[in-house]
């Protein structure tokens, strides 16, 4: 690229030269020395050509490969310690989606350029300078003063325009997100009846976009009244300098044109190194080196994928903690509200806890703390590796994607591990109450069902849903589910299916030597129906600002039996 850039310099200084020869040659009238310099010139045409060519195509399939780098490079580190989640939560970087498609392709273009331009305007600069020189100096003068006043004033006509092309693009950003918003919850917004306000909202961020492409076009008319007359003006202004010594017969025509082609050049670099220093400052204007407070964080440790504290094998049940807690204070991520007030509690394996509390008091904000997304406060959680647990949300996410893809998830079909054809899919699809979702999926053909792609979130009601996470985590196999209120759609029987399945798998086996067999699944549940305590052996109730407290639920208070019994007659 360096090489090419050097190439079409030379294709411009040898232009020049050539020129000069040629508007020599017709104001002497000499017609063997033109058809000569003619012959020259289109010699020179088709070397220069496929240079200049050549050098445009190349800088392009550079950006190109560098973007290629960069957008990889970015998702990569968007992904990694969810930090996706970090920037939607602390709303400190606004639309990362525009930032990664557009600015990284901007970003490296506009690099690109302007280190092939500062390479290349410096040889300019400096050839064509001398050439300057030798024919007067005076003509050297005159350009330094010339682009010197032509800079001053471009800077002070036009120093909002860096503002206004940045806020263009966040203005913009705004009014699509906004209209992919209304898409996405086009359900909601429609039994709301809430399209008025939703176009309302739409219509501003429309207007915000419009004044400020006004303001932008009005601002850049305000530099083009001057800059087109300064244009014009670079014309004449070689011309007059040099005219003298024309008429006094000390130099011939085509000097005059090689010196305005050398003025037009000079002014040209000069203005491009400005240009682009101007447009630096856009990209830095995006670059917020937010100071970060050193503030108390709580302190996660996972445990190895596979093991709890034991290092030895198999143990006898409850004598490890699956996860402990330790003086924990969890608060908001703004840091204004503590939730929770030194917690300390152990769960061990085969006990399984349920969360209760009253709206607000904090009980999703827990499981976020456990699964490592909320990070302020005191003390400590230990718990198992991130492949071990599996959370369960209220509104399960459905990824793009076939049938398949939905239960697979998070895990891809080629790396699941403990590998499962169709026919195991299906059963897991029976064991959710969905056995007929593949066959309605597939017009009769489960199979053909199971591969079908559909807009799942859409398609599905939200109980399906949510039975279909509960297939997930059959296909995954986690050692602790976290089940923030995942049953909050299906009725009570639905309900303990579901948690019998996952008690089902929580069982140990006794091997034929005498021992457990590996671990088995636990979980932690956040919910609000008296029906949850028969699947639970303990109670955290989160008591807002008073201590937490952890109670054993009583099995013998509960006739969970009979109450699904009463509920399945209804
Ligand atoms: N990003 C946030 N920044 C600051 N405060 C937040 C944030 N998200 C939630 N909160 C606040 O934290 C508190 C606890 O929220 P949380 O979702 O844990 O409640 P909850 O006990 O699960 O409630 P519910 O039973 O209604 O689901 C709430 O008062 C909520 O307003």
């Amino acid at each position: 690229m360096i090489g090419l850039t050097l190439l079409n310099s030379s294709v411009s200084v040898g232009f020049s030269y050539i020129g000069k020869d040629f508007w020599n040659a017709l104001s002497a009238k000499n017609a063997d020395e033109f058809y000569k310099v003619l012959t020259q010139y289109l010699g020179a045409l088709c070397v220069g050509a496929p240079i200049v060519t050549l050098y445009r195509y190349q800088r392009e399939r550079l950006a190109i490969h560098w973007r290629e780098w960069m957008t990889e490079r970015t998702l990569q580190l968007y992904e990694e310690n969810r930090v996706y989640y970090a920037i939607e939560r602390g709303r400190e970087v606004d639309n990362p989606d525009q930032r990664i498609c557009e600015d990284v392709k901007s970003f490296t273009s506009f690099s690109l350029t302007l280190f092939l331009t500062i390479i290349s305007t410096i040889i300019d600069l400096v050839s064509f300078s001398l050439i300057l020189y030798s024919i007067y100096p005076q003509l050297f003068i005159a350009i330094i003063a010339y682009a010197a006043f032509g800079t001053v004033t471009t800077t002070f006509l036009g120093k909002d325009l860096v503002r206004l092309n940045y806020d263009q693009l966040t203005k913009e950003a705004n009014f699509r997100f906004s209209l992919v918003r209304w898409r996405e919850n086009a359900e909601s917004i429609a039994f709301y009846a809430g399209e008025d306000l939703e176009g309302k909202t739409i219509g501003e961020n429309l207007s915000s976009v419009i004044e400020n492409t006004r303001e932008l076009i009005a601002t850049q008319r305000n530099l083009e009244f001057f800059t087109n007359g300064y244009r014009f003006l670079i014309q004449l202004l070689p011309v007059t300098v040099v005219a003298p010594r024309y008429f006094a017969g000390a130099i011939e025509l085509g000097v005059i044109s090689q010196s305005v082609g050398a003025f037009n050049h000079i002014l040209n670099d000069l203005s491009i190194i400005i240009n682009e220093f101007e447009q630096l400052s856009r990209f830095s204007a995006g670059i917020d080196p937010t100071t970060t407070t050193i503030a108390n964080n709580i302190e996660l440790i996972r445990l190895s994928p596979g093991t709890t504290t034991a290092s030895n094998g198999y143990r006898t049940p409850s004598s490890y903690p699956l996860i402990s807690l330790n003086h924990l204070d969890l608060s908001t991520p703004d840091r204004k509200r503590i939730l929770i007030r030194d917690l300390t509690m152990e769960i061990h394996e085969g006990e399984n806890l349920l969360i209760v509390g009253n709206s607000g008091a904090g009980k999703s904000s827990l499981l976020r703390a456990i699964a490592g997304l909320w990070t302020a406060g005191k003390g400590s959680i230990t718990r198992p590796a991130d492949e071990d647990v599996y959370f369960l949300p209220q509104r399960p996410y459905c990824t793009m994607g076939s049938l398949k893809d939905q239960l697979l998830y998070p895990s891809l079909e080629k790396t699941n591990d403990n590998y499962l054809s169709d026919q195991d899919l299906l059963n897991i699809l029976e064991q959710v109450d969905l056995g007929e979702l593949a066959s309605r999926s597939g017009d009769g053909d489960p199979i053909r069902g199971l591969n079908a792609c559909l807009d799942w979130s859409n398609n599905l009601s939200l109980g399906e849903q949510q039975r279909l996470a509960f297939g997930r985590v059959l296909v995954n196999k986690p050692r602790l589910v976290i089940v923030d209120e995942a049953t909050s759609a299906l009725d009570m029987v639905a309900e303990a299916r579901m948690y019998n399945l996952l008690q089902d798998m929580g069982r140990k086996h006794v091997l034929k030597n005498g021992e457990m067999t590996a671990p088995g699944l636990n979980f932690i549940s956040v919910g609000h129906r008296p029906s949850l305590l028969a699947f639970h052996d303990k109670r955290l109730r989160l008591n807002g600002e008073d201590k937490p407290s952890i109670e054993t639920i009583e099995k013998s208070v509960l006739n969970t039996e009979q109450t699904i019994k009463n509920v399945s007659n209804l």
